[in-house]
C-alpha cells in the first residue's frame, strides 16, 4: 500500500488480550501506518510491540471512559482516521456507553471502515481496495425518502 494510513484501535478490558493477539498477527501491516488509540489499548500495544521489537507509530489519548472514544470520534468527524477496528466487551455495560455509540455513529456518518470483531478487521487490512485508485468509495446517502426518486434511482442502479 502507497498511503500510509492513520488507524484507530480501540479495546474494552475484557478483549484487550484479543487486540494484542490481533495486533501480533497484523504487526508487518501496522508498523507501517499510524495507530491512534484510546489510552490503556495504546500502552499494552505500544508494550507488546516494543517486547517483540516492532517499530510502531502508537499515538495514546485519554483512556476511554475518560473521553479517549470522544477524542477519536472528534478525529473521524476532522477526516484524521482512515480505518478503525473497535473491540467491544459485548457481554458487560461499560460506564462510557454514550461515548462508544458516539464513536460507532461517528464512523458510520463520516462513512469510516470500522470492524467490531478480529474476522472483519482481518479482511479490512486486506482488501485489495485499499491500492484501487480508481476507487471512490460512496457516501452514505441521508434523504428523506421520496417514492419517485427512489424509483428513478433504483432505475439507474438495475440498469
Ligand atoms: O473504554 C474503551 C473504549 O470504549 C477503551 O479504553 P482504554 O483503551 O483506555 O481501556
Amino acid at each position: 500500500m502507497k498511503k500510509r494510513l492513520t488507524i484507530a484501535l480501540v479495546a474494552h478490558d475484557h478483549r484487550k488480550a484479543d487486540m494484542v493477539d490481533w495486533c501480533y498477527y497484523n504487526s508487518d501491516f501496522l508498523a507501517k501506518h499510524h495507530l491512534v488509540c484510546t489510552g490503556t489499548t495504546g500502552h499494552l500495544i505500544q508494550q507488546s510491540f516494543l517486547d517483540k521489537g516492532i517499530n510502531a507509530e502508537v499515538t495514546c489519548m485519554n483512556s476511554g471512559p475518560l473521553g479517549g472514544d470522544a477524542e477519536i470520534a472528534a478525529m473521524v468527524v476532522r477526516h484524521e482516521i482512515d480505518l478503525a477496528v473497535f473491540l467491544i466487551d459485548d457481554l458487560n455495560p461499560q460506564p462510557h456507553e454514550a461515548d462508544i455509540m458516539m464513536l460507532l455513529r461517528q464512523c458510520r456518518v463520516h462513512n469510516v471502515p470500522i470492524a467490531c470483531n478480529r474476522y472483519s478487521a482481518d479482511l479490512m487490512l486486506t482488501s485489495p481496495l485499499w491500492d484501487n485508485e480508481d476507487y471512490v468509495p460512496t457516501k452514505p446517502r441521508y434523504e428523506r425518502f421520496d417514492r419517485e426518486k427512489f424509483d428513478e434511482l433504483y432505475g439507474k442502479i438495475k440498469s
